[in-house]
């Protein structure tokens, strides 16, 4: 299922919409089919929509920062200085990358890190290596680099 994606801000309806229709386009082909799943889903109810959205294989292993595990063109430094790539995560270990079921979205200084690592925790969640600031900083990198 695509994730759902809240923004409070005019200015990114445009940006909104255009990543919606890429995501649909990218996922089923059928963009019109998945734009009206979205746009009409019930927001009471979240068990009556049709998804034929393949599940990732869940990551178990915990993410082992010691080891080369970074995608250089991508990596960013964390405060404490780690490098992490924010997308390597996405690995299903066969190669292929999945856009996110879910997208953890805050102002700075939120508590959106933390977030972030309370749901990494969770065996059957495989979570970003970092946050990838897609909308805010990558947009123009598009799906391939956001998979
Ligand atoms: N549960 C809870 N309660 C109170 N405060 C909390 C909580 N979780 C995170 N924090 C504090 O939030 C700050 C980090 O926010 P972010 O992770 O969003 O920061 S960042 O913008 O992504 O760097 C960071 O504050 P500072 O230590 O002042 O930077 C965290 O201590």
């Amino acid at each position: 299922m695509p994730p759902s994606l809240v923004v409070d801000n005019s200015n990114n309806r445009a940006k909104e919409t255009d990543f919606l229709g890429k995501y649909a386009e990218a996922e089923s082909g059928r963009p019109d089919l998945m734009m009206s799943k979205l746009l009409s889903r019930p927001q009471s109810s979240w068990t009556d929509v049709e998804s034929d959205y393949d599940e990732p294989t869940v990551r178990r292993a915990p993410r082992d920062f010691s080891k080369d595990e970074v995608d250089a063109d991508r990596a960013e430094e964390w405060d404490d200085g780690r490098r992490v790539s924010p997308l390597s995560s996405f690995s299903n270990g066969s190669g292929s990358k999945k856009l996110p079921q879910a997208i953890i979205i805050g102002v700075k200084k939120g508590g959106t890190r933390a977030l972030l690592e309370f749901l990494r925790v969770h065996p059957d969640i495989r979570a970003v290596g970092a946050e990838p600031h897609f909308f805010d900083r990558n947009y123009d990198n598009g799906l391939d680099w956001y998979r």
